[in-house]
């Protein structure tokens, strides 16, 4: 399957923080959702994919190239998505498109006119006197009308209503069938559920998983049980055991091989992607300890 970004080996090292060896592959015409806590990299992982700050060691590939001698051509075919694009804020939504558009020789007014209808933005209003909501749809009307082969969106549902939420999903779902590629971080991972293909978990600076969605979701279970069933063996597969007042309750990593369990105190339930992030968060504190 060809890879419309691919990253090895990449770093990026703050005073307080560092991304961990990210090697990662989103292939050409899927959605994937980029997932993690507050602080987990998210931002700096899209960062380093657009070239905003340069990786302390690794290589980035986008179509196939490098930033260093294809800069201008990897930007005019992505659209990027974020809430401070660097937009004028003096400007009107007008103006500011009209001095966005001569960057992208495959502009396409018809679209961006279509979206602008559709998410009901006014043609002259200052960006500095519209909602963060009402921006966010501007930067994503802009990115949706260049013909991007590749859309990039850094919490693009933040400070948007649900219904528009739901709308901007279904646009990105649609736009897929036109061979786009996409990824996009969120915090809401029932967004994931609904249209991502793959999921890359990051959390510390480090991916903890990047697969198929439905493989994920195969491979991960919600573990219940009574306290005398929690065995040192079983405790080695549990990920954020938690106390409860019947026992314990937990994730699994292995849900194949919990399917076949002899002990019929345990429950094996099937894990959403929102039980798999919250039982991850809490691994470091209570990985293995309920007592
Ligand atoms: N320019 C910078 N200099 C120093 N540290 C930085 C810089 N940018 C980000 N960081 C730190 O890197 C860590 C990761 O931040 P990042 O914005 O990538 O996380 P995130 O997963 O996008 O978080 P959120 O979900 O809260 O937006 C944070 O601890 C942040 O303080």
């Amino acid at each position: 399957m060809e890879s419309i970004v691919e990253l090895r080996n990449v770093t990026k090292h703050y005073r307080d923080f560092q991304l961990r060896n990210i090697s990662l592959d989103i292939p050409k015409g899927s959605i994937m959702g980029l997932v993690g806590p507050n602080g987990a990299g998210k931002t700096t992982l899209i960062k380093c994919i657009m070239n905003l700050t340069l990786p302390t060691s690794g290589s980035i590939k986008i179509f196939g190239k490098g930033y260093k001698q294809y800069e201008k051509d990897i930007k005019k075919k992505i659209g990027f998505v974020y809430d401070n694009p660097g937009f004028y804020q003096d400007q009107t939504v007008k103006n500011m498109k009209n001095i966005i558009a001569p960057f992208y020789p495959s502009w396409n007014e018809q679209e961006f006119q279509s979206y602008r209808n559709l998410f009901e933005l006014p043609a002259n209003k200052q960006l500095q006197k519209l909602s963060r909501g009402m921006k966010m749809k501007f930067s994503l009307a802009v990115a949706l009308s260049h013909n991007a082969e590749f859309i990039l969106l850094d919490e693009p549902t933040s400070g948007l209503d649900p219904l528009f939420r739901r709308e901007l999903l279904e646009i990105l779902d649609g736009i897929i069938d036109r061979e786009k590629t996409i990824l996009f971080s969120t915090h809401i991972t029932s967004e994931l559920d609904q249209i991502a293909d793959f999921i890359t978990y990051i959390n510390q600076g480090e991916i903890i998983f990047s697969d198929a969605k439905d493989e994920i979701l195969n491979t991960y279970a919600v573990i219940k049980g009574p306290k005398q069933s929690l065995s040192s063996e079983l405790r080695e597969h549990l990920i954020g055991n938690r106390k409860t007042n019947y026992g314990f309750k937990a994730l699994t990593n292995k849900a194949d091989e919990f399917k076949n369990i002899q002990d019929s105190q345990i429950m094996v339930e099937s894990a959403t992607l929102e039980d798999i992030v919250f039982y991850y968060g809490k691994r470091g504190v209570e990985h293995g300890s309920i007592d």
